[in-house]
């Protein structure tokens, strides 16, 4: 098998196949590569795209209004949060911690309202502070949060069919995916 150094491959900047046992790991390469089995049996072999190309479909210049840097006036901001309304906060509280390992940043109690929000997100909350005031400013400082609303009584209402879920019309909200 050919040799495969890491200067060549930046040199070629172009689609490697690596044969059964790559001679370097491919976590070792600041290319992204996305593992591509040919057939079920070669769960090894992967595909590199170099990432260096200036022609990338994902390039500015391939996405008018694309910009590669934010606005001076705006370049501190940030998505900060996604609402969901959610039927059952068991349910969802589970989902979101044990399945995607987010962590609840902020609970947020409105009895007058009946609703309470809950903010989930990839934080170490251990380093967030411990005075409720504090918390909230940290907590909507964090990047790409969601935000569970979750409407008292809904997941014990027999009437309650669930919210819309996109899926239907009118299509709105798409769907939310999880690796
Ligand atoms: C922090 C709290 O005071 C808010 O204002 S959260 C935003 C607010 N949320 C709700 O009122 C939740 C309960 C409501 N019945 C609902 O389901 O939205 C709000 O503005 N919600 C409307 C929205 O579009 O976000």
């Amino acid at each position: 098998m050919a040799s495969f150094s890491f200067s060549a491959a930046l040199s070629r900047l172009s689609l490697f196949h690596l044969s059964r046992k790559p001679c370097i790991s491919p976590s070792s390469l600041p290319f992204s590569y996305i593992s591509k089995p040919h057939k079920p049996k070669d769960r090894t072999h992967f595909r590199l795209y170099s990432m260096a190309s200036s022609d990338l479909k994902e390039s500015a210049a391939n996405n008018p209004g694309l910009h590669t840097t934010p606005d001076e006036a705006t370049k501190d901001y940030i998505m900060q949060q996604t609402m969901f309304r959610i039927k059952d906060p068991k349910a969802s509280l589970d989902f979101y911690s044990r399945v995607l390992g987010m962590s609840l940043l902020k609970r947020v109690d409105v009895p007058e309202l009946k609703f309470t929000l809950y903010f989930m997100g990839y934080e170490d909350v251990s380093k967030a502070p411990s005075d409720p005031y504090g918390r909230t400013v940290w907590t909507f400082g964090r990047a790409a949060t969601i935000e569970l609303t979750h409407n008292w009584g809904t997941e014990s209402d027999p009437e309650f069919k669930g919210y819309h879920t996109g899926n239907s019309e009118p299509r709105g909200f798409g769907n939310k995916d999880g690796l």
